[in-house]
């Protein structure tokens, strides 16, 4: 899909800042002594269920570099899944929070209320798509606001049923484990899982070669038939899917299902926890498509790495909630909003939504140069600092575009041992994703992108 928002703009009003040099540095094997130490005691005192993806333990990290604890230097491709958007220890966001923890760390907006909690509210109510009356609440974690936007939607309409879309993630509660396509590692033996839960077809244009309109009309009629309108509460989707693959959905799927939803009193809600906040060169994913949600979910990079997380929509839906219905003991959290009115402030003093699609210009020309050369590379896809590509057997690129899930390990873990931190994503595990903050150069992504270059050499 061509990005036709996707217009260069002047350049940023200040370059960033950094505390740690922005280079890629090795010096011990990986993990490094001090990490495999840490290891050892962690063995021995953390659940076997919390896993790592790379055992290297971070001491300081600053822009788009983490620092281990063996003082390896490491090109940080994922930031914490799409959480320090802005950069680690972006420097308003340190400022903002240490100065609202000297004065009030908690006191329960609940309870007693404070400035910075409103503050955030109006900055969503401004930012998300639409420009009809928004009112928010604020929570901890994406699951949480996944959650929260579903019980409104129940709330508002009267009716039980959820609908989400294939290759979906949406959290690790029993609700949002139910919402999501993959059980395993994230549901498997935890069961029951809520009900009224239904999972209908997704756009994966790379898969289906279906047009928005035909994708839209696929979708549409599981809604009709295996649910039916009138229980349906709502349909939860991610503009741009996150663990799922990063797949972008065909042009016109979105505002398709809208109409359709809007048609039958049905909430339709953006989960932008992963595309939101500046991550696609958008406030939000939904403008790439003109997709105006009825609510939309915040979350991982609104506070540049506090817990903070959102829901967002029409007032009169928000409003739905009785008094008291809504809220949690740490739900806007002081020092979380004060981090998160810097994490706005930041994007527009810094001009990160035009960095996002100056990434997004970078890295995609960077990996369909590589894509050009390596034919394991089915589709390289996303929008500005989401992006992603797909691997596939050898020769089927074309064809059946066989997963290719060893090939996505062999890069992840050649380019980890040369200091380039990548994550996986893909309901097959055989996507390479790049969630890198949009403090990165242009400089650190070329070096990153020479070592993925030999990685698949080495294939
Ligand atoms: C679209 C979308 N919705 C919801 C969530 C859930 O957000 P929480 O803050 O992790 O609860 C996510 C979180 N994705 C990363 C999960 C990492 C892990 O748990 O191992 C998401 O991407």
């Amino acid at each position: 899909m061509t990005d036709t928002l996707n217009s260069p703009a002047p350049s940023i009003a200040s370059a960033p800042v950094y505390t740690i040099a922005q280079q890629r540095k090795i010096v011990t094997s990986i993990p490094g002594p001090r990490s495999v130490e840490l290891q050892q005691r962690r063995n021995a005192v953390v659940s076997g269920g919390v896993s790592s993806v790379l055992p290297v333990y971070i001491e300081k990290a600053n822009g788009a570099v983490l620092v281990d604890v063996d003082g390896n230097q490491f090109i940080d491709f994922g930031a914490g899944i799409g959480v320090t958007t802005i950069g680690h220890t972006e420097a308003s966001v340190v400022a903002a929070a240490t100065g609202q923890l000297q004065d009030v760390i908690h006191t329960l907006f609940t309870i007693t209320p404070y400035e910075a909690y409103v503050r955030v509210a109006e900055l969503l109510a401004e930012h998300t798509p639409g420009d009809f009356a928004k009112k928010t609440v604020l929570v901890n974690s994406g699951a949480e606001a996944v959650e929260n936007g579903v019980k409104i939607a129940r709330k508002y309409t009267g009716r039980r049923a959820v609908a989400v879309l294939d290759h979906a993630y949406h959290g690790r509660t029993n609700l949002t484990m139910a919402m999501n396509y993959k059980a395993m590692p994230y549901a498997a033996g935890f069961g029951p899982l809520a009900g009224d839960v239904y999972h209908a077809p997704s756009s994966y244009p790379y898969h289906d070669g279906l047009n928005g309109a035909d994708a839209a009309t696929r979708t549409i009629a599981y809604l009709e038939k295996v649910i039916g309108a009138s229980d349906l509460a709502c349909l939860v989707v991610e503009p741009i899917q996150g663990e799922g693959g990063f797949m972008v959905p065909a042009d016109g799927y979105l505002t398709a299902l809208q109409e359709w939803c809007t048609a039958n009193g049905v909430v339709m809600i953006a989960d932008e926890i992963q595309s939101g906040m500046a991550r696609t060169g958008h406030y939000y994913a939904s403008e790439i498509f003109g997709w105006v949600p009825d609510l939309v979910l915040t979350a991982k990079g609104i506070a540049g790495g506090l817990p903070l997380a959102a829901v967002t929509g029409r007032a009169e839906i928000m409003d739905s909630s009785q008094p008291g219905g809504l809220g949690g003991t740490f739900g806007g959290n002081p020092v979380a909003c004060a981090a998160a009115v810097a994490v706005f402030e930041s994007i527009e003093r810094n001009g990160l939504l035009t960095e996002g699609r100056r990434i997004g210009r970078t890295l995609t020309a960077g990996l369909e140069a590589l894509k050009a050369t390596y034919d394991v590379i089915g589709e390289v896809r996303g929008h500005g600092a989401m992006i992603a590509i797909e691997l596939v057997q050898p020769g089927t690129r074309g064809t059946t575009k066989v997963p290719n899930a060893a090939a996505v390990t062999h890069i992840a873990n050649f380019a980890a041992e040369r200091g380039v931190l990548l994550l996986t994503a893909g309901t097959y595990g055989n996507v390479l994703r790049f969630l890198p903050s949009l403090a990165v150069t242009d400089e650190l992504i070329a070096d990153g992108l020479s070592v993925i270059d030999e990685a698949f050499a080495a294939l």
